[in-house]
């Protein structure tokens, strides 16, 4: 214990250390700024931030790179800028594969003639942002990169993203909405990729488990407004979107693709995200499901349900031992309790708003053709044929590609 005539010497030595390492602090945050400063003199010209669209969600950061065709601009570039759109071009281009986690996603790259040029598409886990920023950085990407338009909740994250991003890389980030960024990448995609969106034929058949859809391309409606937009990200945003930038948050829930994976990972020895995909594409979710024919012994005719319609999801597992079904037949299990559920709470949405349409987008549909097909049959069984769900080939990237359409306003076709 302190004797009390000792409280004013310990008040003294307290506060001296306060001012010292504040003044630390301030010394560190000046060196930075100074070289961010010297970083930033190279061209006025320079700024290749706007190249870019970044969007960093609860999983995963997903970055959109718009590389400029030689020759299409009009405006003369300065020599500076024309060299450091040269290296990162380089860098994007030099791999497939960044640091533990990234990655780029070459079969989605979009060489158009009307946009002038090539958009890339790359992703890598949001945990693993600073280990991305100091790559940039230590590439010298960061010396033309002065701002970068981002979105998702990481941009907001008590900012805490941006000031990694700015500390390590001196990129200054500008925030965008995630909600209207996902908006108007959908409709960007839409006017301007002809292949961009499929749905599935041949629906009409008795069995969630039965995969026999076919794929077809769907650009065919003139007009796509409304629509019910379902983004499945970490988890479900549901929007009502009547027009360009015309738009409504109508619903959410909770139980999304952070859902499957996160139960994956506890349940299962999966480390990574892939494997917890891979393990339910062999299992039967019937080992693990009640169906209607478990209780009924048949269909509910009266209320046509068929006797494969999952009844009651894990509901076997109330007399079936642990033992007797496999790890891949609770992981399928899981995934179309999940997959129903968010495609009950979309039907259910277009049902109120009259809407025909929905799109399903966000990265929990990566390559994750099981739900896409689950939310196909289940979004045509349930509307009797009127309603129809909608798939997009660049599904996780739609507010990144908004992030960088909300700062390249002479893009072609933004909407
Ligand atoms: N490589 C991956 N790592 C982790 N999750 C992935 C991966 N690929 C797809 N996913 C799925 O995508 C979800 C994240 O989707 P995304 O649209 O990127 O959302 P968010 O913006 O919340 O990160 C994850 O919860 C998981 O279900
Ligand atoms: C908070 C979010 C918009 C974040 O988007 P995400 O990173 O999941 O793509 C989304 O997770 C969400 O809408 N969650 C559901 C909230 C609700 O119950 O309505």
């Amino acid at each position: 214990m302190l004797a009390p005539s000792s409280l004013p010497v310990a008040f003294a030595c307290v506060c001296g250390i306060v001012v010292a390492y504040t003044l630390r602090r301030k010394h560190i945050r000046e060196l930075n700024w100074k070289r961010r400063i010297s970083i930033k003199k190279i061209s006025p010209h320079s700024d290749m931030g706007q190249s870019f669209g970044l969007d960093i969600g609860g999983t995963l950061s997903k970055i959109v790179y718009f590389e400029q065709a030689p020759g299409v601009t009009s405006r003369p570039r300065a020599k500076s800028h024309v060299l450091a759109a040269q290296e990162v071009s380089r860098f994007v281009k030099s791999s497939d594969n960044y640091g533990s986690s990234g990655v780029r996603d070459t079969r989605l790259s979009v060489t158009s003639e009307t946009l002038g040029g090539t958009l890339h598409f790359m992703h890598f886990e949001t945990r693993k942002m600073e280990g991305a920023v100091s790559q940039v950085a230590n590439h010298s990407l960061s010396q033309s990169l002065r701002v970068v338009s981002c979105t998702g909740g990481g941009a907001h994250k008590h900012l805490q993203y941006a000031n990694l991003i700015h500390e390590i890389a001196g990129i200054e980030v500008r925030k965008e909405d995630e909600v209207a960024c996902l908006v108007r990448g959908l409709n960007f995609l839409l006017n301007v990729f002809p292949n961009e969106v499929y749905t599935f034929v041949n629906v009409d058949f008795g069995s969630l488990s039965a995969t026999r859809m076919s794929l077809v391309r769907d650009n065919t409606d003139e007009d796509i407004f409304p629509y019910i937009l379902v983004s499945i990200g970490s988890g479900v945003s549901v929007l009502h979107v009547t027009g360009p930038g015309k738009f409504t948050r109508v619903s959410g829930s909770s139980i999304g693709g952070g859902t499957y994976w996160g139960l994956c990972r506890m349940l299962f020895e999966c480390t990574t995200y892939d494997e917890a995909l891979d393990l339910c594409v062999h299992g039967r979710n019937a080992s693990v499901d009640m169906s209607v024919g478990d209780i009924y012994g048949g269909a509910y005719e009266k209320f046509n349900l068929p006797a494969t319609t999952v009844a009651s999801s894990f509901g076997k597992m109330i007399s079936v031992e642990r033992a007797e079904v496999s790890d891949a037949d609770i992981a399928r299990s899981l995934l179309v309790m999940t997959t129903q559920n968010i495609g009950l709470i979309a039907y259910l949405n277009a049902c109120i708003h009259g809407t025909k349409r929905i799109f399903f987008v966000g990265n929990f549909l990566r390559h994750n053709k099981i739900s896409c097909r689950t939310l196909a049959y289940a979004i045509n069984f349930w509307s009797k044929g009127e309603m129809k769900a909608h798939f997009c080939r660049h599904e996780g990237y739609l507010g990144a590609l908004g992030a960088f359409l909300s700062q390249a306003p002479d893009m072609p076709c933004n909407p």
